[in-house]
């Protein structure tokens, strides 16, 4: 027999209100429903696609673009709405790995289930349960009840059962990302194996480097729909591009938006701070890591609060708080009102990547979130001898030349 995955113009809906993030989605740019089908989510839209015995196809995609339920219609566990469906062989689904096994049993009697579940006999699972057991180096463990186990033990067994039962074609979603580098390097190389026998393997990932290492065929799905088909490493690379520089745009909005000064209660002023490195020279755009830095803040606050207080706050892009310290700016007060706050890093503690400065004048010790008056810059930290593996694409949105408001 010859080992087949056919699909014809698949689509699903999920009716209206099933979900309210399938609702949400939906009204966020769901497509107008095709005719002959029922109004609701669409999930998976008109996907044609045809695998045949030694395809190892590979589906990446954003959240919600539609990969688990694909997966879910191949494995039986869902019928689409429209299209056809055929299979030729035994389909065998790891969907998340570890949520079938049964806690109240040990890891080896859980192996027994399974060997029940996929039809082999007491005897033919005693001849690979050492292999298995081996496999899933849970050493003692396997005595235990699975409920004793972490998220990773279970995984580790799930997967160790699953690849000694020969399966035919085999469905994995996310599977890989459980578990530790060393298991997770063993489970790619035995996926290797089981698809060097010519086997029909469906992985589906967030990570690029398991479906480039796995698959010979890669599919980009979006909004439901199959917006690219061709090798893992072309189809990955597209991707990563697309979703970087829609990410990247999405980051500096959101950035853009908090830099400036902005004062809400009359009297209460930032001027935009100044970062200076130790020579002396205004370094507010950008930082050399690892060198002295100051920050120089200047403003207003009435004369008649001595109690006002200034927080300095440093984020990192993705909005990670990595520093905040708050001065009295009365102690520093230069009379009329007028107020200076300075801070020294020796050295600036930072790693290469584009950061925010806040400054937020409060009108007493902070108990709340409101300020009186807000500054913000970004800036971004740079080192003349990066590490290797390039810069972390996430806290890099813009080349440099950003600069504050
Ligand atoms: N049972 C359900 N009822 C209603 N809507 C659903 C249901 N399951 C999924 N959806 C919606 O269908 C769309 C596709 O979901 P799906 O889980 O297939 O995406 P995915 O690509 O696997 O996402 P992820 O990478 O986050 O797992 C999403 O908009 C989701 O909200």
């Amino acid at each position: 027999m010859n080992l087949c995955v056919a699909l014809e113009g698949v689509s699903k809906v999920y009716p209206a209100g099933n979900s309210a993030t399938g609702d949400l989605m939906n009204a966020m740019g769901g497509h107008a429903p095709q005719a002959g089908l029922p109004s609701g989510k669409l999930a998976v839209d008109q996907v044609t696609l045809t695998l045949k015995e030694g395809e190892r196809l590979g589906i990446v995609g954003r959240n919600g673009a539609g990969k688990s339920t694909l997966l879910h219609m191949i494995a039986g566990i869902s019928d689409p709405s429209s299209g056809e469906i055929r299979i030729n062989g035994k389909v065998t689904s790891i969907m998340t790995l570890g949520v079938g096994l049964r806690d109240d049993l040990t890891g080896r009697e859980n192996i027994y289930v399974d060997g029940e579940i996929q039809g082999k006999s007491r005897a033919e699972v005693d001849t690979v349960i050492d292999q298995v057991i081996e496999f899933s180096e849970l050493g003692k463990f396997i005595e235990y009840p699975v409920r004793t186990y972490s998220t990773g033990m279970k995984a580790r067994l799930a997967f160790s059962m699953i690849t000694h039962i020969d399966p035919e074609i085999l469905i994995i979603d996310e599977a890989l990302s459980v578990g530790d580098a060393t298991f997770s390097a063993k489970a790619t190389a035995r996926i290797l194996e089981i698809c060097a026998k010519g086997k029909i393997v469906i992985l589906v990932s967030h990570g690029m480097q398991s479906v480039r290492d796995i698959c010979n065929r890669c599919i980009y799905l979006k909004d439901g729909r199959v917006v690219m088909d061709g090798t893992p490493e072309v189809v990955t690379k597209a991707y990563i591009n697309e979703v970087r520089g829609e990410d990247e745009a999405a980051l500096m909005a959101r950035f853009a938006a908090h830099v400036g000064n902005r004062s809400a209660v009359s009297g209460y002023e930032i001027d935009t701070p100044v970062m200076l490195s130790g020579d002396g020279h205004d370094h507010s755009v950008r930082i050399e890591a690892v060198q002295t830095l100051k920050v120089r803040v200047r403003g207003a606050i009435p004369l008649a609060n001595s109690e006002a207080i200034c927080r300095i706050r440093i984020v990192r892009l993705d909005d990670l708080l990595l520093f905040q310290q708050d001065f009295e700016t009365g102690a520093f007060g230069e009379g009329d009102g007028a107020f200076g706050v300075e801070l020294e890093f020796a050295p600036l503690p930072l790693a290469p990547a584009i950061y925010r400065l806040d400054v937020e004048l409060h009108d007493r010790p902070v108990t709340g979130t409101s300020a009186c008056a807000v500054s913000s810059a970004i800036f971004e930290v740079y080192s003349l001898s990066p590490p290797a593996g390039g810069k972390p694409m996430l806290y890099y949105p813009v080349r440099a030349g950003a600069s504050p408001a």
